[in-house]
């Protein structure tokens, strides 16, 4: 795929020219609190060449899923503070995403300026099925970098999304693909065509409707696909279990049913589950095994035979890709499953298996249990963009680039 990178961007000269990046900064929080900073970190060497290079630089980028209209809850202000901490310069954030603060602020700029728009999801058009509707975001966007500004490509977590500052803004302006967005879709094309066997996919998380779809085309390529976390729920139903308040996608349950017909020697469930009484950290659990079921609280991790199962398939796999915690990890009583699955990762990677870790919470979850980076052969920003990609499906935010 040839595509312009920010290396050609930089030797075009970029001195004094408003550049906007779209950037995933899409991080976990507690109470307003960013609980892991990787998706900052990765994406400040991008934002910090350009602003060396004497660019106005402007980032756009969402956080959570606010319904298109402002939500205090899902702000950038925290992003912000942890982003200048991260580059050692001021990062200002505009009140708003495209609206008279946000004009502003950009026309006052100077070369070498940072400048952070307000939740790009705050308004209704970055995520509309109207193509005319999402347009007329991304020209506003256009508006603030000026008619000799230029687009970088930076959020590889959001390139799977057709979404005015992922997609409509790269038709408009000259688009490059940022650093990260390179390196990601480097090391992801090693483990798409010929892969060393066996090759393990394990899923989870809680994303449901997203990443079920994407079995359907992985299934045939892989040895194992190991599914827990709140994706197992839909399949255990499948099987004529009941979930009780489990995440559940009713209206894929046969969809489940049909994959499980067609898979089944591939796909392995949990086989029984930590059942938690309400979703807390201090909930009253049981285990339930899944031929059982279980009516009433909801399965928020797999259950300690299950996690000795999917080790054991883990361990001897020669190419392993990861997204989606197996269970609520955030709760210490629900991480014992996550746990299991990262460490067999882990153990699987020093026996010499390549390994890739994607999602921003997957990648947290790695962090937040103590392992460390290393004990991966890749951390990768993006979750559903990277299984996705592995899918062989065209990603707009990708294609987009092509020149
Ligand atoms: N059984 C479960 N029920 C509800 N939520 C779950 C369950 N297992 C995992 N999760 C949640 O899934 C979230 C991550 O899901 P997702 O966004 O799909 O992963 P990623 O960001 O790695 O792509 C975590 O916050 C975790 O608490
Ligand atoms: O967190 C993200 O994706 P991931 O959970 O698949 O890693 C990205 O920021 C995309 O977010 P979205 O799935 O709300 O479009």
């Amino acid at each position: 795929m040839a595509v312009r990178t920010l290396k050609d961007l930089l030797a075009d000269g970029v001195e004094g020219r408003g550049v906007l990046v779209r950037s995933d900064l899409n991080v976990p929080l507690d109470g307003g609190q960013i609980t892991d900073a990787g998706r900052i970190i990765a994406s400040a060497p991008t934002i910090r060449q350009l602003v060396e290079a004497g660019a106005k630089v402007i980032v756009t980028a969402h956080l959570g899923r606010p319904k298109g209209e402002p939500d205090p809850a899902l702000s950038l202000a925290p992003v912000a503070a942890r982003l200048a901490e991260e580059l050692g310069r001021n990062v200002q954030l505009a009140g708003d995403v495209v609206g008279s603060d946000a004009l502003a602020r950009a026309e006052g700029l100077t070369d070498g300026d940072v400048l952070l728009l307000e939740n790009i999801r705050f308004d209704p058009r970055e995520t509309s099925k109207d193509d005319a509707e999402r347009a007329q975001l991304a020209a506003a966007l256009v508006e603030l970098v000026g008619d000799d500004g230029a687009f970088v490509s930076d959020g590889f977590g959001v390139v799977h999304r057709k979404q005015a500052s992922v997609y409509d803004v790269a038709k408009v302006l000259p688009a490059y693909a940022g650093d990260l967005v390179a390196t990601e879709v480097d090391v992801l094309a090693k483990i798409t065509g010929d892969v060393e066997h066996p090759y393990a996919v394990v899923l989870g998380g809680s994303k449901v409707s997203d990443k079920l779809a994407v079995i359907e085309a992985l299934a045939p390529k892989v040895d194992t696909l190991v599914i827990g976390g709140g994706m197992a729920f839909t399949f255990i139903k499948a099987q004529g279990s009941p979930v009780g308040d489990s995440l559940l996608q009713a209206d894929m349950i046969d969809t489940c049913k049909d994959l499980l017909e067609r898979f089944g020697d591939v796909i392995h469930l949990p086989h029984d589950i930590v059942v938690a009484d309400k979703f807390a950290p201090d909930a009253q659990t049981s285990i339930a095994m899944t031929a059982d079921g279980f009516t009433e609280g909801m399965g928020l991790d797999i259950g300690p035979g299950t996690v000795e199962r999917f080790a054991a398939v883990l361990t001897g796999a020669k190419t392993v890709f990861w997204n989606g915690p197996s269970g609520v990890f955030e709760f210490e009583k629900f991480a014992a499953g996550t746990r299991g699955v990262a460490e067999a990762i882990a153990q699987a990677t020093a026996n010499g298996a390549f390994s890739v870790v994607g999602g921003g919470d997957s990648a947290a979850a790695v962090r937040a249990l103590g392992l460390a980076d290393e004990a991966f052969s890749h951390i990768s920003t993006g979750g559903g963009a990277s299984l996705e990609y592995l899918e062989g499906k065209e990603l707009p935010g990708l294609s987009v680039l092509e020149v």
